[in-house]
């Protein structure tokens, strides 16, 4: 209540007690309409407390929430660094696990480790010529565009198999990354390598990988890279021939082998 207000309302009191107005016509109105005024007053004070009470309490209930949100954050953020810390091991626990196989995990075929020990062997053993070949799939990222990741790997297993299948006993067919695979040919020259590589080049042209839907034949091609292992040669250098080769014949309109100089 402000300080005129007060004022006035003694003012009112004042005279409604003062015995000289007592028999007034005025007076026992000016009483009625003190008290109510009292009354309306006490009503206003209440109401003003429940409000403030509330909002004091919706001040504490915000404050809670936020501080649970914050909370919630942070072991959100917590878990999810475990979860991401977890993944990263699982992965680095497969990639080992894959190294010590030797084994690629998508077609069981030897994995790139595995294809490094086998020509290192090869290389040891001098007496024996040897030959790789570097095979390329050719525009496979339309295979995955267009039927999605799952069915190109799909692909790649129905690609593994039949390069596998249309090898020679000795022969080793790995896989060297993503769609790219190479071959280990044991006692073998550059023309029979080509030989070789012209039949599977056929029977992969001919694989229907039956992915799509309508039923229409999928097929694809490969792009081959060949080079002979020369005497004293490294062997990463006989695969770098190899793929140098592989590059040519991608460029000269893929479908095709090439031989390395
Ligand atoms: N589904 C699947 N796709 C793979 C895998 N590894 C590699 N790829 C895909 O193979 C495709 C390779 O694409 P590019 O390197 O552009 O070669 P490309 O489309 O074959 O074209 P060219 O080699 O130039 O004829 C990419 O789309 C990769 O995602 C795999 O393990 N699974």
């Amino acid at each position: 209540m402000n300080m005129r207000e007060q004022a006035l309302l003694d003012e009112v009191l004042a005279l409604l007690d003062d015995p000289s107005h007592r028999d007034h016509p005025l007076h026992g109105a000016l009483e009625r309409l003190y008290r109510h005024h009292l009354e309306q007053r006490e009503r206003l004070e209440r109401l003003i407390s429940i409000a403030d009470g509330f909002q004091q309490s919706a001040q504490y209930d915000l404050h809670d929430a936020r501080h649970q949100l914050e909370h919630q954050r942070r072991r959100q953020r917590k878990l999810s660094r475990i979860a991401d810390r977890f993944q990263e091991l699982l992965h680095e626990r497969n990639q080992a696990l894959e190294d010590v196989s030797g084994q690629d995990p998508l077609t069981g075929l030897a994995n790139r480790r595995r294809l490094h020990q086998h020509l290192e062997e090869m290389t040891d053993d001098a007496s024996q010529p040897f030959s790789v070949a570097m095979i390329d799939i050719d525009h496979f990222k339309v295979i995955n565009d267009r039927y999605g990741h799952a069915a190109g790997d799909r692909a790649l297993i129905a690609l593994a198999k039949t390069l596998t299948a249309s090898l020679r006993a000795g022969d080793l067919c790995g896989r060297w990354g993503g769609e790219e695979f190479l071959l280990a040919l044991p006692t073998t020259r550059l023309d029979q390598a080509e030989c070789l590589v012209a039949r599977l080049g056929d029977r992969l042209r001919q694989l229907d990988l039956a992915l799509d839907a309508s039923g229409e034949p999928t097929t694809v091609t490969a792009s081959i890279g060949i080079a002979e292992h020369q005497p004293d040669e490294d062997y990463r250098d006989t695969i770098h021939r190899a793929d140098q080769a592989l590059l040519t014949a991608k460029r000269e309109g893929r479908d095709r082998s090439r031989r390395a100089g």
